[in-house]
């Protein structure tokens, strides 16, 4: 499939003309053709009329033909083949066996979604017959189902090209829904980009929808994603970034004469707390284990292990001399960006100059462009507690050992941490009266809690929250992986006293799509 470098607007390809712009191979350095067109406020405006047009019918398509969509979607990004990573690795720097985990993981969201579709349990209708005769008052009929929310404003994550980006998570949980989605793509992709949204658009007219359900935009600024947030025909945005990026998105969508929920994914440093008894048994494995999750994709996830909280004495100096060796023996790797890799650079040199903060270990020298060496630095509780600082994400492999006197004084730290998208515990049998004390305060924290694992990675499931409290996320009700991402983007609808004949399908007499349906209080299938 060719890269033509242009806008994916409903059913056209459109060339941009506000500035041009090349993607880089973050490995050589080098502008990577084509050129790209970026678009304006005259390209956010088509695609949103477009996606407003699309959305009544959309959204009422059969259970069926939208989850096929999502297949069809699914389906054609693999036919794409290879010239996909390809691209994908160029653009990014992510090594191929990673890009193709990535691409599997993409294609089994949106299959899960269709299951999800199918089933339509995201419905969730619910029904109160009238009851004439109930006394003092009358009950009417009261009935209620889920519909979405309106056209999505989707943002391409850098981090992961496939699958937070043009068909990730965001977009996947937003089509089942019935939402059109506008993507703003990520700048450091935009030819993965591109091959993805053809996919996407083929979908589209292969499956009989409406062209608006998809668009994809480019731009060379904040111009661009500040108009598509801004538009009155967004009703949702979901995005993947920086804090600054994403508080910067809130503040558009709240100032709107019709203010509209974002849900973004910001930044976490995902706790780990190494528990003594675990130590003590295995202080060694933590070390190595704590590496390998620390350097994975150059340390590029969300999820990475950013801080470290154990108690002083020998078990933990026994860790901190197996990770220092693990993470001394470490390559450098290439960065997604050039600026992500200047972030990662100015993040660590504060770290590093910060007289509360010693370095214990630096991963091997860096030998190419944008080349990032793991960091590995260690503080006292007394310290973190004293410079919020300390508690700021570096993107990147860089990870802050915590040493705290006793378990009290890690309890203290936990309670003083921003929201979080993980929290772990590396426990054994002994240390279950502490990690019990503990986990309050880590559910007040953290969208998902962790044992004996490391937090990279993130299972798509039905039972997964990948959210968290603020900064973690802007809305802490919600997950942007797993099936439960769907509900951001639904509203609850209720019919009162509304002739039968008018009634959607989904809250009929006789169950005509035949749903779990809460009926007068009781979930049944009638
Ligand atoms: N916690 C996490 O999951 C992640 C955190 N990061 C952090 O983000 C930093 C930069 O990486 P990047 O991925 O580019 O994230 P950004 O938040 O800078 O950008 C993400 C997307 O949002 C857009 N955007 C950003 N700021 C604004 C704004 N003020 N108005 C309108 N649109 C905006 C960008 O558009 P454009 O660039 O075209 O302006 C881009 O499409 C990293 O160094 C890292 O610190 C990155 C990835 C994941
Ligand atoms: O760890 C993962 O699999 C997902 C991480 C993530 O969401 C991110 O880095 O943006």
């Amino acid at each position: 499939m060719t890269i033509t470098g242009e806008m994916l607007i409903g059913a056209q390809a459109h060339r941009g003309g506000e500035g041009e712009f090349r993607a880089v191979d973050p490995a050589s350095g080098e502008a990577l053709e084509p050129a790209f067109g970026g678009g304006g406020a005259a390209e956010v405006d088509r695609a949103c009329v477009l996606a407003r047009a699309a959305f009544d019918v959309f959204r009422e398509t059969g259970l069926d033909q939208r989850a096929t969509f999502l297949e069809t979607v699914a389906r054609n990004i693999l036919d794409i083949g290879d010239d996909l990573i390809d691209r994908a690795m160029a653009e990014s720097g992510l090594p191929r066996a990673r890009l193709e985990g990535e691409r599997g993981r993409t294609v089994g969201q949106l299959r899960l979604f269709a299951q999800v579709v199918r089933e339509g349990g995201w419905i969730e209708p619910r029904i109160d017959p009238a009851m004439p005769d109930r006394k003092p008052l009358p009950r009417p009929d009261i009935r209620q189902r889920h519909i979405p929310l309106g056209p999505v404003a989707v943002f391409g994550a850098s981090n992961f090209p496939l699958a937070f980006s043009v068909a990730g998570g965001d977009t996947a949980s937003a089509f089942a829904a019935g939402c059109p989605v506008v993507v703003k793509g990520h700048g450091a992709h935009p030819g993965t980009s591109e091959l993805v949204g053809r996919a996407i658009r083929a979908a589209v007219a292969s499956c009989g929808l409406p062209e608006g359900v998809f668009s994809l935009l480019f731009g060379t600024g904040n111009e661009i994603g500040t108009a598509l947030v801004a538009d009155p025909r967004i009703k949702a945005v979901g995005f993947t970034g920086s804090r600054r990026g994403g508080l910067a998105l809130m503040e558009v969508a709240a100032r709107r004469p019709e203010p509209i929920p974002v849900y973004a994914e910001m930044s976490s440093i995902n706790p780990v707390f190494l528990m003594p008894a675990a130590l003590a048994s295995r202080a060694e494995a933590l070390g190595k284990g704590f590496v390998a999750s620390l350097t994975m994709g150059a340390g590029q996830f969300c999820t990475n292990p950013g801080i470290l909280l154990g108690v002083e004495g020998p078990d933990l100096d026994r860790f901190v001399a197996a990770a220092v060796e693990a993470l001394g023996g470490s390559a450098a790797s290439t960065m997604l960006t050039p600026g992500i890799h200047a972030a990662y650079d100015s993040g660590v040199a504060k770290l590093a100059a910060s007289g509360a903060v010693t370095t214990l270990a630096r991963g091997m020298a860096c030998s190419g462009p944008n080349q990032a060496q793991a960091a590995f630095f260690t503080t006292t509780a007394d310290a973190f507690l004293a410079d919020t600082g300390l508690q700021e994400e570096v993107f990147g492999a860089a990870s802050l050992l915590i040493r705290c006197g006793d378990a009290a004084a890690m309890k203290t730290v936990a309670e003083r941490l921003e929201g979080q998208l993980t929290a772990t515990v590396q426990m054994d049998a002994e240390d279950k009266a502490a990690v019990a004390a503990l986990i309050p305060t880590l559910e007040r924290k953290a969208g998902r809690i962790l044992a004996n694992g490391w937090p990279t990675g993130v299972e798509v499931c039905h039972a997964m929250v990948h959210g968290g409290p603020f900064p973690a996320t802007s809305d802490p009700r919600s997950t942007s992986v797993g099936t439960l991402a769907i509900r951001r983007f639904l509203r609850p609808v209720c019919y009162q006293d509304i002739p039968a004949d008018l009634l959607p399908e989904a809250v009929r007499d006789g169950n005509p799509l035949g749903l779990w349906r809460r009926v007068d209080g009781e979930l049944g299938r009638e």
